[in-house]
Parts: structure tokens; C-alpha cells; sequence
């Protein structure tokens, strides 16, 4: 599933038509038609529905969902919320169809009378903007929105929300908050950020015939998911020994915080690493030890240079704290550059002094941080970071050269040549401490066993998120109680549904 902006979108849509030689009114048919076939299973015929239609091509995509809903004895009205002059080209060509099987269609011009039309209405059906909504909603559709917002009627969006933008680092006006959300062909940018997430309900993507080359024409953005980890999820071969799954070394755990290195190595044994040694504080050890004792540890106590000669993959930070000693480790492992590196936590902190190095290395640099960390290291506002991160991840990551996880409830991936991908699995019981170190051992031990890095860290979020997501579907666990080790536990029930 490739996630587009709405430049994106009318490209993909220019190609079906004059390349692919499909009718733009055919696509409208199509997006409109399987729009109306999932109302009819979501709903019920004795549902009251409002079809809102406005000028564009998103009232296009309205006319034929009526026409369907209709066709099925369904009491729908269609309510045109802009003068007959504004519908055109293919909204027109479909509104003609509807008015030839005589269903008849309302202009409603004003917010009073759109009032007097949504009495005893169950459903409102959004047609009235999609993606190509420019600056400030105009009256009357202003005050008609804020108007649809404020009735008990369920909402279904087409498409988009009216009103939302399609892309990120745009600001909201006013927009539907609808309750579920048809998406027409590809999701948009705004799906997936913090602020207009929330505007789209649930969602459904709605394909509509659009020929797989057309997405050859833009910038790849995609979503992972589990066909893709199960084609690129390494084979564990019969024959293999310890040293066949990597050598991985784990750095971090001051004294206060020895939990972060045990998770992060626990995590990367359980996530198929063949040998993991910890290098912590002394006095940590024997603490860490008691959790994962499969592991081997070196003794962090003197600062100074950690030999990685003999390592396949290092992760650094986890635990690390903030004193300039730290920092010396972080810059003792980067100029190291025949190994892969993930920094992680602390790490990212330290990391912010020695940017300049990232680019000089031979090896994979994986960062992974939050919004906060990814605003650290950016000097900007985590706000900034929230309205934009398909483009700050990008740039960051071209910049400096590194593959960038930026994590969230939708964790954004980006390889060094800005190629994107999207996590969407994981719930609201990852919002606790200790998660991400769990998601930095499991990124060790795959970093070590793919060949490809970038499958490598969508393998890596995908199980993490997935294994938390099952731990709550099989009620083991709530989104309230579960902990990081849970995640660690669950990764027998992912891994079991991998061969
Ligand atoms: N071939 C295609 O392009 C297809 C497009 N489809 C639908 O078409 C939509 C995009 O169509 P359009 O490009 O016509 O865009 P819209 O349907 O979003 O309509 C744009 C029009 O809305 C009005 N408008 C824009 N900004 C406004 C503002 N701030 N205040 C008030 N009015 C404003 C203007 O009259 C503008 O021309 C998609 O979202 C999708 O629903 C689907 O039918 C599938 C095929
Ligand atoms: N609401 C959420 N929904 C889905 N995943 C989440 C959510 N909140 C956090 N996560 C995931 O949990 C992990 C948290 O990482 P991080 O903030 O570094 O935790 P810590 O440093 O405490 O270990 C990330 O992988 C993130 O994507
Ligand atoms: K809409």
C-alpha cells in the first residue's frame, strides 16, 4: 500500500488515464461503486441517508454513491451543496445519471436550509472536498461543516475528510470529523499524523483500478506489512550454529538504569541474535545477568574504547546517561566503521555533537528516535517534527546519511536515499518505558541476519508492534498493564506465524 500526497494522487490518476486508457468517469464509477457496496454491509436500509455533494470530483465519487444506494432501495437524499453552474466534467457526467434514474437532487445554498435538510438524517454521507481543497474553507461550506460536525448523524468521509489536507506541514482550518473514513485508492500523508489522524475515524483504503505502474511516477512511500515480512523474514537454516545468527554487543546501563541494556539483550537473544554480550557497568551486571543469563558482558566501568573487532552489530545508548564520559563511547563506536551501529536513547543525545561523523562511516548508521529525540537532534520543535515528518525524516536521513526510525503510533522508516516506509502495527500499550529498548535488541538481531538493512528495520518495527498487538488481541495482556518484557514474550506467537 503506497501512501501519497495529493500531487502524488493526481499524477497516479493522470497515468491510468492517458496511459493505462482508462476513462477518468470510470474511475469515479469505481471509487463510487465500492464506496456504496461498503455502506451496504455497514448499514442498514432503514438508515436516513444525506449524500453531500460539492463541486468537485469528491462530489463526483458522491453522485455515484447515491445512484448505488438508491439502485438498492435505500432513502437517500442528495443534497448539492454548491450552485449547478460549479459541477462539471465527470461529477457532471455522473450527476446526469442520476438525475436520468430520476433521483431527485437539492441545491442547498446556505446553512439554514442545510439545517431543515439533515432533520431525522442517520447518515451523512461527505462528498463535499477531497484532495483538492487550496487555503481557507470558504463560506457557506465553512459554517456547513461546522454545522455537519455538530449533529448526532454518523459521518462517512469519501476519501478525506472535507476540509483536512491531503499532505503533511499544512495547518488545519475547519474539517469533518468524520466517523469512518473510505479512502479512495491510497492513503494520504495526513492519516498518518498526530493532529489529523483523528479527523478520519476508522478507515478503509478503497481500490479502485488504478494500474500498478502508475505508482512508478512518484516518490515511494509505502506501508509494511505482514506479506512483506513473511517474503523477507531470513530462513533459519538447519545446519546453521551460533555464529550463523551474528555476534551482537549491547552498550549501555548506567548504574540507575540496568533495565534498558537487559531488555535491549533479552529482546535481541529472543529476536534469533546467535551471541549477545552486554557491556555495562560493572556493578549492573550480576543485576542484568539474573534476567538474560544467555548473554556474555564486559565491563563498561572504565570509560574508554570498546575493541569491535569480531562484532557483526552494535546498539548503543539504551541507558547510557548524559555525562561527557558516555559521549566518549558513542564517538570511540562511530569512527569504528566497519560495523553497523544503532544508536539509541542516549545515544541520540550524545550523537548531536558528533553528526559531522555519519557521513564519513562504511557501515549502516541506524537512528532511532521519538519525536522528542528527533527534535533534539534537529533543533526544532517537537511540534514542528509532528506536522512534518515525512520530510524532516527525509532530510535528516539524506543529510547525514544514516537510516532513520522515527518512532511513533505510526513509525516512519527512511533508508539513505530517502526511500520511505510506514509502520502501522502496535498499540497504546507501547506508550511505556523500556519499549524502545526492546525494539533496539530486536533491530540488532535482524540488522545481523538480513541482507538488506532497510528490510531489516521494517521487519524489525513491524514484529515489535506485532507481538504487542497480540499479546492484547489474545488477552494476555491489556494496553494498560503490558510491559516491555511482555513484548519480549510475545515474540514466540509472531515468530510462530512466520513459517
Ligand atoms: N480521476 C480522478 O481524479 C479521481 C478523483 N476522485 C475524487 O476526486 C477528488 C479530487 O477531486 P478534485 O481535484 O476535483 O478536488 P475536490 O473534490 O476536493 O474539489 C476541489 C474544488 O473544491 C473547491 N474548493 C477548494 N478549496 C476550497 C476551499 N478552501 N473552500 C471552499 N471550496 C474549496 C473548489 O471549487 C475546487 O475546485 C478526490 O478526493 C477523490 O474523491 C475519484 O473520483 C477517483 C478518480
Ligand atoms: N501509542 C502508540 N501506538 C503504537 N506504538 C507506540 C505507541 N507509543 C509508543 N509506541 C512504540 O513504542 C516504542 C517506544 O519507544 P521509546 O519512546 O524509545 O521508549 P523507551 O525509550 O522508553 O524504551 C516505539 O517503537 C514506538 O513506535
Ligand atoms: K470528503
Amino acid at each position: 500500500m503506497y501512501i501519497v500526497t495529493a500531487e502524488d494522487m493526481y499524477e497516479i490518476d493522470r497515468f491510468a488515464i492517458d496511459q493505462g486508457g482508462i476513462d477518468g468517469t470510470i474511475l469515479m464509477e469505481n471509487a463510487g461503486q465500492a464506496i456504496a457496496k461498503e455502506m451496504m454491509i455497514a448499514e442498514e436500509k432503514s438508515c436516513h441517508m444525506a449524500i453531500l455533494v460539492g463541486s468537485g470530483n469528491n462530489g463526483g465519487d458522491g453522485f455515484v454513491i447515491a445512484r448505488y444506494l438508491k439502485n438498492e432501495g435505500y432513502p437517500v437524499k442528495v443534497l448539492q451543496l454548491v450552485p449547478n453552474e460549479k459541477i462539471k466534467g465527470d461529477a457532471a457526467y455522473h450527476k446526469q445519471l442520476l438525475i436520468h434514474q430520476k433521483v431527485p437532487i437539492q441545491e442547498v445554498l446556505t446553512t439554514d436550509k442545510l439545517l431543515e435538510c439533515l432533520v431525522n438524517v442517520d447518515i451523512v454521507i461527505d462528498a463535499i472536498l477531497g484532495i483538492g481543497v487550496t487555503g481557507e474553507i470558504r463560506e457557506p461550506l465553512r459554517g456547513m461543516i461546522s454545522i455537519i460536525n455538530e449533529q448526532n448523524a454518523r459521518i462517512y468521509s469519501v476519501d478525506i475528510p472535507s476540509g483536512l489536507p491531503a499532505n503533511e506541514n499544512h495547518t488545519i482550518d475547519i474539517a469533518i470529523k468524520a466517523d469512518r473514513t473510505y479512502i479512495v485508492e491510497a492513503p494520504k500523508q495526513s492519516l498518518f499524523l498526530e493532529n489529523t489522524a483523528p479527523y478520519y475515524g476508522e478507515w478503509k483504503v478503497i481500490p479502485i483500478g488504478i494500474p500498478i505502474e502508475a505508482y512508478g511516477m512518484i516518490p515511494k512511500v509505502r506501508s509494511w506489512n505482514l506479506k512483506d515480512v513473511k517474503v523477507s523474514f531470513p530462513k533459519r537454516a538447519t545446519f546453521s550454529h551460533k555464529g550463523s545468527h551474528g555476534k551482537g554487543l549491547v552498550i549501555g546501563g548506567q548504574e540507575l538504569m540496568p533495565g534498558s541494556v537487559a531488555l535491549s539483550s533479552r529482546a535481541a537473544l529472543k529476536a534469533g541474535a546467535g551471541l549477545v554480550t552486554v557491556a555495562t557497568m560493572e556493578r549492573n551486571i550480576p543485576v542484568i545477568a539474573n534476567y538474560c543469563m544467555e548473554a556474555m558482558y564486559q565491563n563498561l566501568s572504565n570509560f574508554g574504547h570498546i575493541d569491535l573487532a569480531g562484532f557483526d552489530g552494535v546498539a548503543i545508548g539504551m541507558g547510557m546517561g548524559r555525562n561527557r564520559t558516555a559521549k566518549t563511547f558513542v564517538e570511540d563506536v562511530l569512527a569504528q566503521e566497519d560495523v553497523p551501529v544503532i544508536i539509541d536513547a542516549d545515544g541520540l543525545y550524545h550523537l548531536k555533537e558528533l553528526l559531522g561523523m555519519l557521513q564519513e562511516r562504511r557501515s549502516p548508521t541506524i537512528l532511532t528516535p521519538h519525536y522528542g529525540e528527533m527534535a533534539m537532534l534537529t533543533n526544532q520543535e517537537i511540534e514542528t517534527i509532528k506536522k512534518a515528518p515525512f520530510t524532516m525524516a527525509k532530510e535528516f536521513a539524506q543529510e547525514h546519511q544514516v537510516y532513520l526510525i522515527l518512532k511513533g503510533k505510526y513509525t516512519i522508516i527512511t533508508a539513505p536515499d530517502g526511500t520511505q516506509m510506514v509502520n502501522a502495527t502496535g498499540n497504546a500499550g507501547l506508550a511505556k518505558g523500556g519499549t524502545g529498548d526492546v525494539l533496539s535488541g530486536i533491530l540488532l538481531a535482524f540488522i545481523m541476519q538480513h541482507e538488506s538493512v532497510l528490510e531489516a528495520m521494517n521487519n524489525a518495527c513491524f514484529i515489535h508492534g506485532m507481538s504487542a498487538d497480540l499479546r492484547i488481541e489474545s488477552g494476555q495482556n491489556t494496553v494498560i498493564d503490558l510491559l516491555a518484557s511482555d513484548v519480549i514474550d510475545g515474540l514466540t506467537n509472531v515468530f510462530r506465524t512466520m513459517s
